[in-house]
């Protein structure tokens, strides 16, 4: 065998940097010596500590519990995580209820214009509907006794058909005055979505609105809005600098001193009997939409308004990139402490960025808004909302990275699928495999979780088993329970595959 022997080269600069000087006297040589071994037990002494810290790290890694939320946009990740944090982490939780304030006001303030927006569409048919030629002598001349406006029967059959029904609905100066009086608002809304740090312009979708299409029938043109988000809550509400103590006053900004001289008209607003008839008419369910704060004006739109933690988990703020959240559990100090949760944005442009997060994560859960089989995606109107959550549910199945990870599906939004078959609006116009099935709630759940499992045994990487629940995740008190199964579900799967126990 060749031995090879390093000689170092003379002529090395760093060779001869090393070499002691030439007229180095014994005292010198041992001061040296000295020095040398003192900077090498300096030098062993940080190695190990960062083999420790690493050791550490490893060890604390494997006692993580790491979750990943998916499920499309609004679908209800994030609010899972709210429920989560304020059954397991209350402390920090209340003392961050005060900087949710702009979010709650953002939220209001976009129920107001989008009643704006519809509102407006109407007084500006309204406005055009004197040219007919019996009307021209302008819009006083409609003006009736009882100070309503009327509407000609002679108006032209073209603007019969753009206005539809919604001709039957009359303003009167009253709501000329309220669309007046409330218009800064859009302005209130701008300068507070910049305060919480306007969000990439990912994607524009014509809806008018920032929630999903909820089955607009009869809007008329509609408009370009983009819905707002943010890349993390930590930097848009400024936790912890805007964390108070409770008993801390909140300042009063400028959002909310004007919200505060508004409220009466708020409150007339959404009060209103026309109103409320041409939002019906146009099929615009304000009250199903995230974020819908309207019937809390009242509570909310005072110098005084605190969040409370309904309010928080109903906040709609979306989700960009994704977000990781470590969550120490405050009663827990065994196993199962620590966790970190994984919030992503759900929208099509987004679901690229999850992928890196498969297989570092012990389980999933998969949100399905079951209560969006009659809607379509925001940011592509081409696709039913529920076809897109099955259709993720078998990429994810199918997945041979997920092989070995717990997936729990929440059947979510199970209070509005209540709401809207209440209504009304029947299942099996929109999934026809549905056939005659009872239009119930139970049913539908039913039906749906047997698709789900369907979907998992013809699909599935490999067997397994998977929990579905059906759930209304706004719902703080019934949510913390199926968090404390799920929770317990998803620690015994971890103590089984920690090789360390
Ligand atoms: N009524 C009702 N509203 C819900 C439910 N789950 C979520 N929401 C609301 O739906 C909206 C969207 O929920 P999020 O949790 O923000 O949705 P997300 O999946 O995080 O959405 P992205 O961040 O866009 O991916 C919020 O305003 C929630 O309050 C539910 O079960 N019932
Ligand atoms: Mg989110």
């Amino acid at each position: 065998m060749v031995v090879r022997t390093h000689k170092p080269q003379l002529s090395d600069p760093f060779f001869i940097a090393l070499q002691p000087p030439v007229n180095e006297t014994p005292a010198e040589r041992q001061q040296r010596v000295e020095l040398e071994q003192e900077q090498r037990r300096v030098s062993d002494q940080i190695d190990d500590g960062l083999a420790k810290e690493r050791a550490d790290k490893k060890k604390r890694s494997k006692r993580e519990v790491k979750v990943l939320l998916l499920g499309q946009s609004e679908s209800g990740k994030s609010t899972v995580l709210k429920n989560f944090r304020l059954k397991y982490a209350p402390l920090q939780w209340k003392a961050e209820l005060r900087s949710w304030r702009a979010v709650v006001q953002l939220n209001l303030i976009q129920n107001i214009v989008t009643i704006l927006d519809v509102m407006q569409d109407r007084l500006a048919l309204m406005d055009a509907e004197p040219a007919s030629p019996i009307l021209s002598s302008g819009p006083s001349s409609f003006t009736r006794g009882d100070g309503r406006m009327s509407i000609d029967s002679t108006v032209s059959e073209l603007t019969i058909a753009t206005s539809g029904r919604s001709a039957n609905v009359i303003f009167t100066q009253k709501h000329r005055v309220l669309n007046l009086r409330l218009s800064p608002l859009r302005e209130v809304g701008d300068d507070l979505r910049r305060r919480l740090g306007a969000a990439d312009p990912e994607f524009t979708f014509a809806n008018g609105d920032d929630g999903a299409m909820n089955g607009l029938s009869d809007a008329g043109p509609r408009k370009i809005s983009r819905e707002f988000g943010v890349r993390g809550w930590i930097g848009a509400l400024g936790f912890p600098a805007t964390a108070r103590k409770s008993d801390e006053p909140m300042p009063v900004d400028e959002p909310t001193e004007i919200l505060t001289t508004l409220r009466d008209d708020i409150v007339s607003l959404w009060e209103d009997p026309e109103v409320r008839e041409l939002l019906r008419i146009k099929g615009v369910r304000v009250e199903d939409r995230p974020g819908f704060f309207l019937s809390d004006t009242a509570r909310i739109a005072t110098r005084t308004y605190v969040p409370s933690d309904n309010d928080v988990v109903r906040a709609r703020l979306r989700t960009l990139g994704v977000q990781e959240w470590r969550i120490t559990l405050e009663q827990t100090d065994h196993f199962g402490a620590e966790w970190i949760i994984y919030d992503v944005g759900g929208s099509r442009s987004m679901r690229h960025a999850w992928l890196p997060y498969f297989d570092a994560v012990n389980a999933i859960i998969f949100l399905a808004p079951i209560s969006c089989f009659d809607e379509r995606l925001a940011e592509d109107p081409s696709v039913n909302r529920l076809e897109d959550t099955l259709m993720l549910w078998k990429a994810i199945v199918s997945s041979p990275l997920l092989g070995k990870t717990s997936l729990i599906v929440f059947l979510n939004k199970c209070d509005l699928l209540k709401r809207k078959l209440q209504s009304g609006v029947q299942v099996n116009k929109y999934l026809i495999s549905f056939g005659t099935r009872e239009n119930e709630v139970g049913t539908v759940v039913k039906y749906l979780k047997d698709k789900f499992k369907d979907i998992l045994r013809a699909d599935a990487s490999q067997p397994r088993t998977t929990y579905l629940y059906a759930t209304s995740v706004t719902d703080t008190k019934a949510t913390a329970a199926t968090l404390a199964i799920v929770r317990d579900g998803i620690i015994r799967e971890h103590l089984k595959h920690a090789e360390f126990v």
